[in-house]
């Protein structure tokens, strides 16, 4: 290992081991300004691979191109939506069955995540269930250039799991060097005119290149089966935080999130029919062009095996397109024990977008 290597390895090892010694709760601990250097992402994801040399390899995805008919003068926007499993959850909650034990280690699984991250290297990271953004990715990946803003659930179950590491929400990461951030909401998502346990993030940004603008959104909304109208009600609660945000101003939508719902559900239908013009872009992927992914998590939990499509990146179909979209593993990648697992940290598949903007925005939102 060089001398710059080896810097780097003990700067990532404090920055994912600072909590030892700390008197305050993990998720308080503000990072270091000696952490703030920063980071080559291959040198990191180098150090990744070194940490995990003991486990299979990462699993090949290739991106497949979408639309090459439309020449854009911009580089593309790579956004990624990821339920990254909280650690509490994981190891408190969810009941994996046939999950070996080693696969739920944060202290190899955190590698996972972050190797999963510095391969596709977005512009923009959209996650769900984070129960470690102020002690792992807040510090790393300002880091590696990007803001990041964290809303936690305000009663996050993750607080029910012994030695939990606070509670869990959605975090929001965009690159500096490619936006500016011009207005950001935190969103907690009401059913019915009541406050619910959900929220969302909502941040309009500006790329610095094109001079455009867009709100990019993630949420993480209720789950569990007999919750339908519930979660028909947040979405809709969101639609209507959305119209406000862009009201007027007309621009462009990504919205990513862990929707808790098959599109067989209502707040599917609501988001697909919406006056705001969005459609999903994983929908791209299938032969018509018109079928979502047969799932986007599959696990085996104590009461059974669950194999759901309920993560998706909705987006204004009139002013952006799809240039690729990063494939899903085969059943066979998968495995027999499903997710997660030795070498996929995660019960839910991450979704990776290449977004252009098209020419011709005006009025088309
Ligand atoms: N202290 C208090 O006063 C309160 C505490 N709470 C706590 O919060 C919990 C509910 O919070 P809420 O946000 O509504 O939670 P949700 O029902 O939305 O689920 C929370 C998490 O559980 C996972 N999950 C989904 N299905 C199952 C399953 N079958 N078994 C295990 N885990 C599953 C979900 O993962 P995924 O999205 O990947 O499916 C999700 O991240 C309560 O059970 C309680 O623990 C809630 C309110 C008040
Ligand atoms: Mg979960």
């Amino acid at each position: 290992m060089g001398n710059s290597t080896s810097r780097l390895y003990s700067a990532l090892a404090k920055t994912l081991n600072n909590s030892a010694a700390s008197q305050h709760p993990e998720y308080l601990v503000s990072p270091d300004p000696e952490h703030l250097e920063p980071i080559d992402p291959k040198e990191l994801l180098e150090e990744c691979r070194t940490v995990l040399h003991t486990r299979p390899p990462r699993f090949q995805r290739d991106f497949v191109d979408l639309r090459t008919d439309c020449p854009s003068s911009h580089p593309p926007m790579r956004i990624m939506q990821w339920n990254i499993l909280a650690q509490a959850l994981g190891e408190g909650k969810d009941n994996f069955a046939q999950c070996p034990v080693e696969t739920l280690k944060w202290e190899e699984r955190k590698y996972l995540i972050l190797e999963e991250i510095l391969a596709y290297q977005p512009d923009i990271l959209c996650l769900q269930e984070v129960d470690h953004y102020f002690d792992t990715f807040q510090p790393l990946l300002s880091r590696l250039g990007y803001h990041g803003t964290f809303f936690p659930k305000p009663w996050s179950p993750c607080l029910d799991v012994e030695h939990n590491n606070g509670p869990d929400g959605c975090a929001l990461f965009f690159l500096q060097n490619r936006f500016k951030l011009v207005r950001s909401a935190n969103i907690r998502l009401t059913a019915m005119t009541l406050k619910t346990n959900q929220v969302a993030i909502a941040q309009t940004l500006e790329c610095k290149e094109s001079g455009r603008r867009f709100c990019i959104t993630v949420t993480h909304l209720k789950a569990r089966t007999g919750w339908e109208q519930f979660r028909s009600a947040q979405g809709s609660d969101l639609l209507q935080n959305l119209q406000n945000i862009t009201q007027g101003t007309k621009i462009p939508l990504i919205v990513c999130g862990d929707f808790n719902a098959e599109p067989t559900e209502e707040v599917y239908k609501c988001f697909a029919s919406s006056s705001l013009n969005l459609d999903s872009a994983y929908k791209l992927l299938s032969a018509d062009g018109q079928s979502e992914p047969p799932y986007t998590t599959w696990k085996i939990r104590t009461s059974g095996e669950c194999r759901h499509t309920l993560d998706y990146i909705w987006y204004s179909k009139h002013a952006l397109s799809v240039k690729s979209a990063l494939d899903l593993l085969t059943e066979e990648q998968i495995g027999p024990n499903r997710l997660p697992s030795l070498n996929y940290p995660s019960d839910h598949l991450s979704l990776v977008c290449d977004f252009s903007f098209n020419e011709e925005p005006d009025g088309l939102l």
